[in-house]
């Protein structure tokens, strides 16, 4: 009896284990058999579940597919052969690709509250600090996002006058393509400077000028740090390279930069908060202090703090300035191919006018035919083929799979964006096909170039109106040409974290030279 007190806690169960012993002595054959049926039942049932995907190698997984050329290209021939669901994996981490219009629909609409999340890697955890909105999941990033919603939302409702931001901008931006004279210009860098400029209007209240020593150190840090994101993308799927010696995949060098800028930031915002004055506040700093001091004398559960409206800031830079520039050098690639357009944008901002010199966003609502070469160089353009990445914190199921928790998953806004069953002939520039017969704007939920779902990017109100005001004003007071040294800009780009025209040079030729006074 003291023996079997040893090993078992009463009789009841000593009685229990001697029968299980006893039968499998007996029937030790077909135990075993049947422990084999039912591993193997269980495996078959899993593959089931999971959506299908391409055979893998151990331990890389699809390294192989996902580092082959255009992605854009491979997850086309994916979703031939597997459907508007692939499952992939690299390392330990299993990837979804969502394709489709309405599988990302079903996806990241009808069950979007599962997969709002961030996937946690490199990118977001360490880079990012999981803090304000790009990289957050979860409270922080509700109540940050919730926030900056609110914030920017249309013209005319939100406390700052993005309007004004953004005609402040535009002077010295219209000089600068002015000062060029005609001769062969890449536009690259006015853009980045003026999309960057326009947040800082939002964030600081004030545009720096682009001689500014801080200012030019932040654009240089930001743009590096694009760059570097690339370098340091294979660490997200494979941890522990960021800890081999050396800096081989770039990572402290990337996490020194968001230090540096950090830095800057802090010390404008600093001096930004002495001149805070509660009942005319002027920025998004402003407002975002305002908020937070509110809810912390209201004894409410936060998690806004300085250090992460430091991030925040961070964010609007990242999610609003290279987006912006892609999509207007894109555009403006597109329009230096079809100067019938420039000319048909032309007599439309003319019409508009009638008399005036000076566009405002209202006027947009009769210019159909701006709206729709906007839309055709978004879709076309597809700066975001791939959006960001999501992720989940709870097994799904869509359909007859399940998606397991922790799956980063990849929206492919490019399947959609390029689908000839939805657009007509899909990789040519055309407009009209955003008009209706009597020349009216007709939207197609099929463009979504902001995206989709719980997490759409909270800039795009900004965005139209950056669009709207740089591609009227530029077409208003020059007329672009191909570079003479080098032709016409390549039709196709470069796909890194967006997609991006190869470098080129085009030619601003002034309209009307009084209009514009290079300073
Ligand atoms: C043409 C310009 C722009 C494009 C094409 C664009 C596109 C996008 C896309 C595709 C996303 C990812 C949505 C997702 O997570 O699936 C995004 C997120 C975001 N964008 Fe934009 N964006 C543009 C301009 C801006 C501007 C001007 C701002 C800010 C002033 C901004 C701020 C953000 C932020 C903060 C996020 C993160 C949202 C979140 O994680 O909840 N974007 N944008």
């Amino acid at each position: 009896m003291k023996e079997i007190q040893l090993h078992y806690n009463c009789a009841g169960e000593y009685i229990i284990m001697s029968l299980i012993e006893h039968f499998i002595a007996d029937h030790y054959v077909s135990v075993i058999i049947a422990s084999l049926v039912f591993v193997l039942l269980r495996k078959y049932l899993q593959t089931k579940k999971s959506p299908p995907g391409p055979w893998s190698l151990p331990w890389i997984g699809h390294l192989f597919l996902l580092n082959k050329g255009d992605t854009r290209n491979t997850f086309r021939e994916l979703r031939a052969q597997y459907g508007d669901l692939v499952s992939l994996s690299l390392g330990s981490l299993s990837i979804l690709v969502v394709s489709g219009l309405d599988m990302l629909h079903e996806v990241f609409v009808k069950h979007g509250k599962y997969f709002d999340k961030r996937p946690q890697m490199f990118t977001t955890v360490k880079v990012g600090q999981g803090k304000a909105v790009v990289n957050a999941s979860g409270h922080v990033w509700r109540e940050h996002r919730t926030f900056l919603v609110s914030n920017m939302k249309e013209i005319g409702i939100s406390h700052i006058n993005f309007e004004a931001n953004v005609l402040e901008e535009l002077q010295p931006f219209l000089q600068l393509l002015a000062s060029t004279e005609g001769k062969d210009f890449d536009p690259r860098l006015c853009l980045q400077t003026a999309t960057s400029n326009i947040i800082c209007s939002i964030s600081f209240g004030k545009r720096f000028d682009y001689e500014d020593p801080d200012f030019k150190d932040i654009l240089e840090i930001v743009e590096s740090n694009m760059k570097l994101v690339g370098a340091t993308a294979i660490v997200n799927y494979f941890p522990f390279l960021e800890f081999l010696p050396g800096d081989m995949f770039k990572c402290k060098q990337c996490l020194n930069n968001v230090d540096k800028v950090q830095r800057i930031l802090q010390t404008w915002i600093d001096r930004h908060k002495l001149t805070l004055e509660p009942s005319k506040p002027r920025d998004i700093i402003d407002l975002y202090m305002l908020d937070m001091q509110q809810k912390v004398q209201a004894n409410l559960n936060t998690s806004m703090s300085e250090d992460q409206l430091l991030k925040l800031i961070g964010d609007l830079f990242v999610g609003g300035t290279e987006t912006t520039a892609t999509t207007l050098r894109w555009t403006l690639v597109f329009l230096v191919h079809h100067p019938e357009v420039q000319e048909r944008i032309y007599s439309e901002i003319m019409t508009t006018l009638n008399g005036r010199t000076q566009l405002s966003v209202l006027d947009q609502r009769q210019m159909p035919f701006t709206s729709a070469v906007t839309m055709e160089s978004q879709r076309l353009g597809d700066i975001a083929p791939f959006s960001l990445p999501h992720s989940n914190t709870e097994p799904v199921r869509i359909g007859s799979y399940v998606i397991p928790a922790g799956t980063l998953v990849i929206p492919n806004v490019n399947s959609v964006h390029l689908d000839p069953e939805l657009w007509a002939n899909p990789s040519e520039f055309r407009p009209d096909r955003f008009l209706s017969d009597d020349g009216s704007l007709v939207k197609n939920s099929a463009l979504m170039p902001f995206f989709i779902g719980q997490r759409v990017c909270p800039g795009q109100s900004l965005a139209k109106l950056e669009l709207f005001h740089f591609i009227t004003s530029i077409v208003q007071h020059f007329h672009i040409l191909p570079s003479l040294m080098e032709g016409l800009p390549q039709l196709h780009g470069h796909l890194g974290l967006t997609y991006i025209p190869l470098p080129h040079t085009l030619r601003f030729v002034a309209r009307c030279q009084s209009e514009i006074n290079p300073s």
